[in-house]
């Protein structure tokens, strides 16, 4: 599964075209005239990645691969909710400012909850780092109300010039509700002289049985073409580099298996708790919520094989079999410090079991990888907030070096993106001894002008030029949920006790046995990242 999606970008050698920076872009309400004002660019947008011989719009007439320019209103469903508001509002305002949004791009919010636009338009611009003077407002089973939103989007596309009108609405809902959504907007809202597109986020499902219902259900509204699963991690930059640091580099190549590499550590620490989220949590727990989607998705990214088609049947070579109760470990915070534990949480339910860290440790049965564990890790309430891919290299087994520190590779994929390589250096100076120190790319080091897109403004501009390449086909959503179907019942049935934890530290004390069990060493002491390089991060 999964080794299509950059590469497929690869392949096609694209470019993004960035729009006129003098765009005009509004937001508005289905239910008032739209609250559409000038909103040219906050200030001078930076140069566009653009080179100009290579450059390469699409421009195909096929509906898969169009790119949605002229013409295109967005619609967010779920427009009041904390999704929008921390993550697509922003992400759409921040393509807008670098000049990539399609030209006179129409985004209109629609949501339950009624709201003055004043008050959603606080909201809308709480999280936009450089806000301007535009925002948008406005039952999700309710026929009439789509009538009434299909409505305002043909007022909104009276003004063109030509037939064309391209729609992508945009899923930031509870998956409850993805299904009336998928139908109301294919039956009232769908734009008969364009192309349409749906973008919908997790959780796609909570099993395989439930998973496989749901995207049945919305593939009879909406074709898999025209459907954008979102996984935002694989809109991360530093998820991106991955495969151009596998199969743009040699050296790396060569040394990307069983041969050489020892065990591979996928961890996800966020430092705070659920804090008011626990009502949500508590009923997904952390396996669904990032094990199963985003680490495996990382997973997926680093282990592919080059591709040799796009087709389904070679993503489903891969071998990848069910996680076993004895290759997991579940654990739970307890309050320290001042801190709650999860179960003081008010919105946590009295004696939940759910799990709040996990880590699971995956095999994947092919010539590549036999015999290489892959060790998923996540959890809430922990001592950092960081993602990291941390692959560590066998032992030296011959000569005088064959007890020195293991070589590691780390992508650290937030915070302060870096790729850095543990390595075994001579000692400086007249004695011959080795020591261990590192080969260091520090993104915001050596490429201090670049900005790092968010994962969001990426993905969202994908879906509006066509590319799927970064979004979670139909097939390998249920690949996913087969590796990970039989623990979760296991958990959901038998309810074993997880672990105790203590907020704020890294994870249960079992842990270290747990990773040390699939030949993890961790580095002695000797090794000293020097603090004057953290002024940097
Ligand atoms: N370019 C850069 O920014 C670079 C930064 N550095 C910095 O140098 C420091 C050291 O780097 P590095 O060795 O990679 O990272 P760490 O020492 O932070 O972590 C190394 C590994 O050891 C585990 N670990 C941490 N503490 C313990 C413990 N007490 N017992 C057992 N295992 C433990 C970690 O697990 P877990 O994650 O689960 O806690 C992780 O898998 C870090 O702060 C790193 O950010 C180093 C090189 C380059
Ligand atoms: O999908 C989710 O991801 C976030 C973490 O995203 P990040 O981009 O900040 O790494 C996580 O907090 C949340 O629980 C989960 O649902």
């Amino acid at each position: 599964m999964g080794w299509y999606k950059a590469v497929n970008k690869a392949v096609k050698g694209k470019f993004y075209t960035k729009r006129d920076a003098n765009t005009k872009t509004s937001t508005s309400t289905p239910t008032s005239q739209a609250a559409a004002s000038d909103t040219t660019s906050p200030s001078s947008p930076p140069a566009p990645p653009t080179p100009s011989a290579a450059r390469f719009a699409v421009s195909s007439t096929d509906a898969a691969h169009y790119e949605m320019k002229d013409n295109t209103v967005i619609v967010v469903f779920g427009a009041s909710g904390d999704l929008a508001k921390k993550k697509i509002l922003p992400a759409l305002f921040g393509l807008f400012r670098q000049g990539y949004l399609p030209t006179d791009v129409q985004i209109v919010g629609y949501a339950r909850t009624k709201m003055e636009k004043a008050e959603f338009h606080s909201r809308a611009v709480s999280y936009i780092k450089n806000p301007d003077k535009d925002a948008a407002i406005s039952a999700y089973d309710d026929g009439s109300a789509f009538k009434a939103l299909n409505d305002h989007l043909l007022s909104i596309e009276a003004k063109y010039t030509s037939k064309e009108r391209n729609r992508m609405f945009y899923f930031a809902l509870p998956p409850n509700v993805f299904v009336p959504v998928a139908k109301n907007i294919k039956e009232h809202c769908y734009a008969e002289t364009g192309v349409n597109r749906i973008i919908v986020e997790k959780p796609l499902g909570r099993d395989l049985g439930s998973a496989r219902e749901l995207i049945n259900s919305l593939m009879q509204y909406w074709s898999e073409e025209e459907t954008y699963r979102i996984d935002h991690y694989l809109g991360k930059e530093m998820v991106k580099n991955i495969l151009v640091l596998r199969f743009a580099n040699v050296a790396m190549g060569t040394m990307w298996d069983k041969n050489s590499i020892s065990n591979v550590q996928i961890t996800f620490k966020e430092p705070f708790g659920t804090e008011g989220r626990g009502g949500y949590f508590d009923s997904f727990g952390i396996i669904r919520d990032v094990l199963q989607n985003h680490l495996l998705q990382v997973l997926s990214v680093l282990t592919m094989e080059r591709p040799v088609s796009f087709s389904a049947e070679d993503i489903r070579d891969e071998k990848y079999p069910p996680i076993t109760q004895e290759d997991t470990l579940l654990g739970q915070y307890v309050g320290a410090d001042g801190k709650p534990g999860y179960l003081e949480d008010d919105t946590v339910p009295q004696g939940s079991v759910c799990p709040t860290f996990a880590a699971t440790t995956l095999w994947i049965h092919n010539p590549r990888w036999e015999g290489v564990p892959f060790i998923l890790k996540a959890g809430k309430a922990l001592n950092e907030g960081k993602v990291e891919v941390r692959i560590q290299f066998k032992d030296v087994t011959q000569g005088i070096f064959k007890d020195i520190t293991r070589n590691e590779l780390i992508i650290r994929i937030q915070p302060s993106e870096a790729i850095y390589m543990k390595m075994n250096t001579k000692t400086p100076g007249l004695q011959t001894s080795a020591m261990a120190t590192e080969m260091d790319l520090t993104y915001n080091r050596r490429f201090a002008d670049a900005k790092i897109p968010e994962a969001y403004e990426a993905l969202i501009l994908d879906a509006l030029q066509g590319d799927h390449s970064n979004f979670v086909r139909n097939d390998e959503l249920d690949v996913a949920w087969k590796i990970f179907t039989p623990i979760l019942h296991w958990i959901d049935g038998s309810r074993p006790k997880p672990l105790s934890y203590a907020y704020g530290s890294r994870g249960p004390a079992e842990l270290n046995a747990f990773v040390e069990r699939y030949g993890y060493h961790r580095s002695p002491s000797a090794y000293e990242w020097p603090v004057t390089n953290l002024g940097a991060q």
